[in-house]
């Protein structure tokens, strides 16, 4: 196949919340620095939700979804050398270059090399698509387009993992496992002792909790509308459950009340941002740091009394937990091999390519936190 077009199924999405359709794609080979992947299994993120229902100021038509997944190189583009067939990988979203102004600031992951293409649903190198259906050019999504057997995605945005990983479950290292430990280890850099607050207990809370346990936190606050969650939030790290439905006062008064003064450390694993009010105004004033994970739909804004700020409170954002792609993404993977962080307990539906859509109407249910598909049926 190495330098041939390759056909393959993918499901495309053709318009925001129409059922995605799976197509046989024409899936181009890889150019100058770009990495053809042969995908074996991807997860859902509520991410992919959220482009897929038209909230994306990014979002494009029709693209091809996922970002969550893990495969095998199928051939490389000229000049690539940081992988080659046969290598183990988990395609990445935020790129790694190590040579731009953001990846050698040492302040950031954010990698400036192909943000510009990735944005666009194109690859750097030529400005185009390499997917397409009978000539018709299909987008990428966040460089990565793993909803299909095989992508193509930049260099930089992909991670070689040890081949004794079961990429079944590691996949889930993608996005949101690796989100919610690094919001804790990376962002918040929690600290033995601390109260820490999380607003979401979906995967990406979850991780975040199991972050806060293994970083010593003394109490970790779970605040969902989904009761349900509370069972198995526990054996993530939750020591205490509120329901703010069960509430009359305000949820950032009801922690206020119940931590003499508030949370050290918040976290909004939502995209809801009155819930990110509440999340930065539920923390102590003078230290406590609220950190935004959850991604709010196009045209929404935060805000806040600025004496929220002024008298202490710190607010912040993170991408991919702060973790650098290509460096870590391996590290995390050697975690998990060594039985250090969970993943398999995060898998809770497993389906084909082919029930894609059953698969996104399984992610608003409660009772799903990820759902890994098979692509290779
Ligand atoms: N910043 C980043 O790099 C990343 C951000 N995300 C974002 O993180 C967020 C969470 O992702 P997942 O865990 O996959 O989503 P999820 O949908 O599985 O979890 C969200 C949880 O929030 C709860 N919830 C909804 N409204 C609520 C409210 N008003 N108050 C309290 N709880 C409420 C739901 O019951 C659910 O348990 C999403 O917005 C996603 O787009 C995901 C991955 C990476
Ligand atoms: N396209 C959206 C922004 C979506 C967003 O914030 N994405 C996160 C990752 S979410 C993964 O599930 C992210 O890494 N953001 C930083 C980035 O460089 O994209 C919009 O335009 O609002
Ligand atoms: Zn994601
Ligand atoms: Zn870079």
């Amino acid at each position: 196949t190495q330098g041939q077009v390759i056909t393959c199924k993918a499901a495309v999405a053709w318009e925001p919340n129409k059922p995605l359709t799976i197509e046989d794609v024409q899936v181009a080979p890889p150019q100058p620095g770009e990495v053809r992947v042969q995908i074996l299994y991807t997860a859902l993120c509520h991410t992919d939700a959220y482009t897929w229902g038209g909230k994306d100021p990014e979002g494009l038509f029709p693209c091809i979804l996922g970002h969550e997944a893990a495969g095998i190189v199928e051939s490389v583009g000229e000049g690539v050398t940081n992988v080659q067939p046969g290598d183990h990988v988990i395609p990445c979203y935020q790129a790694e270059c190590g040579e731009c102004k953001t990846c050698k600031s040492g302040k950031t992951n954010l990698c400036g090399k192909v943000r510009s293409a990735t944005g666009v649903g194109v690859m750097l190198n030529d400005g185009k698509s390499r997917f397409s259906i009978n000539g018709k050019p299909i987008y990428h999504f966040m460089g990565t387009s793993t909803f299909s057997q095989y992508t193509v995605v930049h260099d930089v945005s992909v991670a070689k993992i040890d081949p004794k990983a079961p990429l079944e479950k590691v996949c889930l290292l993608g996005c949101g496992v690796s989100t919610g430990l690094g919001a804790v280890w990376n962002t918040a850099k929690v600290e033995p002792g601390s109260i820490v607050a999380i607003f979401g207990l979906g995967t990406v809370g979850l991780a975040v909790a199991e972050g806060a346990k293994t970083a010593g936190a003394s109490r970790v606050i779970g605040i969902d509308i989904d009761s349900k969650k509370f069972d198995i939030a526990k054996n993530f790290g939750v020591t205490e459950f509120i329901n703010p439905k069960e509430h009359d006062k305000p949820i950032q008064q009801v922690i206020i009340d119940c931590t003499d003064g508030g949370v050290d450390y918040s976290f909004e694993c939502i995209g809801n941002v009155s819930v990110m009010r509440a999340a930065l105004e539920c923390c102590h004033k003078g230290w406590g740091t609220s950190v935004i994970v959850g991604v709010a739909a196009s045209g929404q804004e935060i805000s806040t009394r600025p004496f929220q700020l002024v008298s202490g409170r710190v607010w912040k954002g993170t991408a991919f937990g702060g973790f650098k792609s290509r460096s870590q993404v391996p590290w995390l993977v050697d975690k998990y091999l060594k039985k250090e962080i969970k993943v398999d307990e995060y898998i809770t539906h497993t389906l084909t390519l082919s029930e894609i859509n059953k698969a996104f109407d399984l992610l608003h249910e409660g009772g799903c936190l990820r759902c890994v598909l098979a692509t290779q049926e």
